[in-house]
C-alpha cells in the first residue's frame, strides 16, 4: 500500500496503479458477481466490472423501471439479469446494492440464499453496523467486505467513461476465506476506482451519513436556501441572487477549490472578497458546530438510521418523497436555476 501524508497525518492508499486492474480480474476470475439492485450505485459498478471483463449478473425486482434499465444497458433476462433471489444463489460475490431500506426487507431472503465462502459485499456499513434495527447479521462463514465509492453512482459511471475514478473506501468485516481482503479490493478496483481508502464498516457509516446530511447535501442545501432568501428579502432579483448564491459556486468557485484547493480559490478573487470571506468563514464554523454536534450524535446513536428505515420503509415512500423533491424543483430559486442554467452559452446553443 501507497504511504501518503495527508496533511501531515501518514495514512496507506491502495492505487490503480499499484494494484491494477489485471490483478483484480485475475483475482476474480472464477467468481460471479451478483449485483443485486440497480438503482443508482448499480448501474455504475455494473457497468463498470462488466466493462473490465468481470462475470457480472444484475438481480433486481422484475417489471419496475430499474429492470427495464438493465435490459437497455444490454443484460438479459435470463442470462446476465434474473429476479433477486435468483442472482443471489448463481453469484460468489454478492454486491448487496438494494436501497438500504430495501436491504433490510430482502435480508431473510438473500440469507438464505448465500453459501459457504461467498462474499457479501456492501457500499455502505448501514445495514451491518445498525444491526439491531436492520436485522442483517450475516452467517459466520462468508466473506463480508464493502467498497464504499464517495460518489453518486452516476460520478461512478461517468468517471470511468471519461478515463478518471472515482475515490472509494474500503472494509472488511467478516475473513472467512483468507481471500476477503484481495477480492474486497479487485472488487473495489474493478467497480472503478482510482484508489482505495482503508476503513471500518462503523467509521464509514458514520463519517457518510455525517457527510451527507452535512456539508455535501443537507449543509449546502440549507445555507443555499438561506442566502437566496436573504436577498430576495432585501429587494434583489431572482437571476442576482441565484446567480451570487450557486451559479457562480458551481460554474467558477468550486471547479477552482477542485482543482487546487481552498487557498487556491481565494487567491484567485479579489482582495476584497478574501478579507471578508477570511473574516465570515470563523463566524459561520462557529455557528454551525452545535448543530454539527448534534448531527453526529444522531448518527452515532441510530436516530438517523430509526429515521431512515422508518420514513423510507412506508409503502407511500416513493410518492411522498418525489412530493417532496417537486416542491424544491418548484420553489422560486429552484425555478430561477432552471432559468439560469437555461442561460448558459453552451445550453442557449442548444
Ligand atoms: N446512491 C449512491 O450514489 C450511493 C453512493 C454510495 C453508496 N451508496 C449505497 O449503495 C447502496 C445502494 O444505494 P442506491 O442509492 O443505489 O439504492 P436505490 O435507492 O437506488 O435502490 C436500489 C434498488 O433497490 C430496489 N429496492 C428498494 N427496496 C426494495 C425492496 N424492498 N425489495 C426489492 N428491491 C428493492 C429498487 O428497485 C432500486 O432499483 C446503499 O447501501 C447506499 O447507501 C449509494
Ligand atoms: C452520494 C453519497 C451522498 O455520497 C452517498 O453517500 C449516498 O448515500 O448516496
Ligand atoms: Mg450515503
Ligand atoms: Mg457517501
Amino acid at each position: 500500500m501507497a504511504k501518503i501524508d495527508f496533511g501531515g497525518v501518514m495514512e496507506e492508499v491502495v492505487t490503480s496503479e499499484e494494484f491494477p486492474l489485471e490483478k483484480a480480474r485475475t483475482i476474480l476470475e472464477n467468481e460471479v458477481v451478483a449485483v443485486i439492485g440497480y438503482g443508482v450505485q448499480g448501474p455504475g459498478q455494473a457497468l463498470n466490472l462488466r466493462d473490465n471483463g468481470v462475470r457480472v449478473i444484475v438481480g433486481q425486482r422484475e417489471g419496475g423501471a430499474s429492470w427495464d434499465r438493465a435490459v437497455a444497458d444490454g443484460f438479459v433476462p435470463g442470462k446476465t439479469l434474473f429476479p433477486i433471489e435468483e442472482a443471489a444463489r448463481k453469484a460468489t460475490i454478492i454486491q448487496y446494492l438494494l436501497s438500504d431500506a430495501g436491504q433490510v426487507a430482502m435480508w431473510p431472503k438473500i440469507k438464505a440464499c448465500l453459501n459457504e465462502g461467498d462474499a457479501l459485499y456492501f457500499s455502505h456499513g448501514f445495514g451491518v453496523v445498525y444491526k439491531d434495527q436492520t436485522g442483517i447479521v450475516p452467517p459466520e462463514n462468508v466473506d463480508v467486505i464493502l467498497a464504499a465509492p464517495k460518489g453518486s453512482g452516476r460520478t461512478v459511471r461517468t468517471n470511468f467513461l471519461d478515463g478518471s475514478g472515482i475515490n472509494s473506501s474500503f472494509a472488511v468485516f467478516q475473513d472467512f476465506t483468507g481471500r476477503a481482503r484481495e477480492r474486497c479490493l479487485a472488487m473495489g478496483i474493478a467497480i472503478g476506482s482510482g484508489y482505495l481508502f482503508e476503513t471500518t464498516f462503523e467509521r464509514e457509516v458514520y463519517s457518510d451519513l455525517t457527510g451527507e446530511r452535512g456539508v455535501l447535501m443537507g449543509c449546502l442545501a440549507g445555507v443555499m436556501e438561506a442566502q437566496y432568501d436573504l436577498l430576495r428579502r432585501h429587494g434583489h432579483s431572482p437571476s442576482e441572487a441565484f446567480n451570487e448564491t450557486v451559479e457562480e459556486l458551481t460554474q467558477s468557485l468550486i471547479r477552482l477549490v477542485a482543482e487546487n484547493g481552498m487557498d487556491w480559490m481565494f487567491a484567485n478573487t479579489s482582495t476584497t472578497a478574501q478579507r471578508g470571506a477570511l473574516d465570515w468563514a470563523p463566524r459561520f464554523r462557529d455557528a454551525v458546530i452545535p448543530v454539527f454536534d448534534r448531527l453526529y450524535e444522531s448518527v452515532k446513536n441510530g436516530d438517523e438510521t430509526r429515521r431512515v428505515l422508518d420514513v423510507n420503509s412506508a409503502p407511500d415512500y416513493r410518492e411522498k418523497l418525489n412530493a417532496e423533491l417537486d416542491a424544491i424543483r418548484k420553489s422560486e430559486m429552484w425555478r430561477a436555476g432552471s432559468a439560469v442554467r437555461a442561460l448558459r452559452p453552451e445550453n442557449r446553443k442548444q
